[in-house]
């Protein structure tokens, strides 16, 4: 491929246009352990390898854009997390973060539970065998038909979500000659310090039952009246991408406030809460995430003081990370198709995917990181756009980033932490194809989610 020179652009910080980045790394080649899975690195030729296999390999093989995903990272962020929670305490996974059949054997392996919120996630999950009580149903609009299934199959707990919810859980269960354990999701009234589409436990949203007003308080009344369910617990979930642990010391006093109250008016404590997900991971080299056995232990530390202070049982602990799991474990592999300098400006440089396989940068501005890898380089850095192919000027992969000046059509880029709510969030804008998942580990790569095909696409158009 040719890597013919192309005219000047911006490349020195003191021409530098405004925008959401710092100065360029002190070294373009170097794949920061922070936001790429842990086994990336680069071979002697200067690829990047993934489990042992190079990503020129991984190209030619399955074709570009993709997500490659590190099966042994993945792995060892789901034992990291049973391990800092322990026997007492439990650990879902959040399937829509990213969830295939081959997820959910290695979650089963692993010894951790699954989060599903749609019939299709529970499908998902009991087709690869999770064992129906290790999963929780979660959702703020569950059809009688998704409830029916999840309650049939004997899930482990319906997350209830609305007035209406509690009544009609109730009634399918009772229609099945069952008692559905149920736990009710409240509001707690905490702005998470995240971006507005994704904060969800300030009032003002679609999600759950507010405490204030007594409106929880009053869920709890009937959830307990009715025999179609067993109230076994409070959850709260206070957003996305946080790092802050104040937002769950907030939450976790508020839920214990209200498992006290529920003790005082009817006698019951309550055995369990959830606490959610919403844990942060790096997606550029300045994120700071916090390791599993930290967050377990803030969080065990301040259900226990505050039940302490009400004179509660300890109930148990569950908590619901994607993000933390899944979020590093995969980058996403584009081939450099122009690369178009703006005098001034920036360098604007297209890849073969866009806002079809990333919609988070254009949805929630996120910020992401990216890397030539295909070889290293010693050009100077220049201020780049990755971009997408969509008709949309709003399809920006990453922003701001730096890659080498002398990037050409044909070089390979990937851009790290891809792994949740990319593949998962992906469409179809333009007819474009929804890439691949492969799998890598130990110099084995495989295809867990397939390329759509444009078979795939003429089938859906029955017209
Ligand atoms: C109820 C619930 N649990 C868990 C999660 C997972 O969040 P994250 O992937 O940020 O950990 C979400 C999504 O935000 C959620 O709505
Ligand atoms: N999809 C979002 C977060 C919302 C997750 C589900 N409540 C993201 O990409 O960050």
């Amino acid at each position: 491929m040719s890597r013919s020179a192309h005219p000047a652009g911006p490349r020195h910080a003191d021409v530098l246009p405004e925008g959401h980045y710092s100065a360029p790394p002190a070294d373009l080649n170097h794949l920061d352990p922070k936001v790429w899975a842990r086994t990336v690195t680069r071979d002697e030729r200067g690829v990047a390898t993934v489990g042992g296999i190079a990503v020129d390999a991984l190209a030619e093989e399955f074709g570009t854009p993709a997500y490659f995903l590190d099966e042994t990272d993945f792995r060892a962020r789901c034992r990291a997390w049973a391990e800092a929670f322990g026997k007492d305490a439990d650990v879902f996974y959040a399937g829509k973060a990213f969830l295939s059949r081959a997820v959910v054997r290695w979650l089963k392996e692993e010894g951790l539970n699954l989060d599903v919120c749609s019939g299709g996630e529970l499908t998902t999950a009991l087709s690869a065998g999770m064992p129906a009580e290790r999963i929780a149903f979660h959702g703020n609009n569950k059809s009688e038909e998704e409830i029916r299934t999840a309650v049939e199959a004997g899930v482990g707990r319906i997350v209830l979500d609305s007035f209406q919810e509690i009544v009609r859980v109730a009634h399918v269960a009772q229609s099945l000659g069952k008692r559905q354990r149920v736990q009710i999701r409240v509001t707690v009234g905490v702005e998470a310090h995240t971006h507005e589409f994704i904060a969800t436990a300030h009032e003002d949203q679609k999600f759950g039952i507010a405490l204030a007003g007594g409106q929880a308080a009053e869920a709890v009344r009937r959830a307990l009246k009715l025999d179609g369910l067993e109230l076994i617990g409070i959850h709260s979930h206070i957003g996305s991408q946080i790092f802050d642990m104040a937002g769950f010391e907030v939450s976790a006093r508020r839920v214990v406030q209200l498992l006290a109250e529920v003790r005082d008016e009817h006698g019951v404590e309550l055995p369990e809460i959830d606490l959610g997900g919403g844990l942060g991971i790096a997606y550029t080299s300045e994120d700071d995430p916090r390791e599993p056995h930290e967050i377990a232990k803030a969080l065990t530390e301040i259900v226990t003081r505050e039940c302490e202070a009400a004179g509660l049982r300890t109930p148990r602990i569950s908590v619901e990370p994607g993000r933390a799991i899944v979020g590093p474990t995969a980058f996403t592999l584009y081939r450099v198709g122009t690369v178009k300098p703006l005098e001034g400006l920036r360098t604007y440089v297209s890849v073969d995917g866009g806002m079809s396989d990333n919609i988070r940068t254009a949805l929630y501005d996120a910020e992401y990181s990216v890397s030539l890898v295909s070889r290293t380089s010693e050009a100077e850095p220049m201020l780049s756009r990755v971009v997408g192919k969509h008709c949309e000027s709003g399809d920006i992969v990453v922003r701001d980033a730096f890659l080498p000046s002398d990037l050409a059509p044909g070089d390979l880029i990937a851009v790290p932490a891809t792994g949740a709510y990319c593949r998962s969030m992906a469409s179809n804008y333009n007819h474009a194809l929804r890439p691949p998942v492969v799998a890598v580990r130990d110099g084995e790569a495989r295809v867990i989610v397939r390329r759509e095909t444009e078979e795939d696409l003429l089938r859906l158009d029955v017209g």
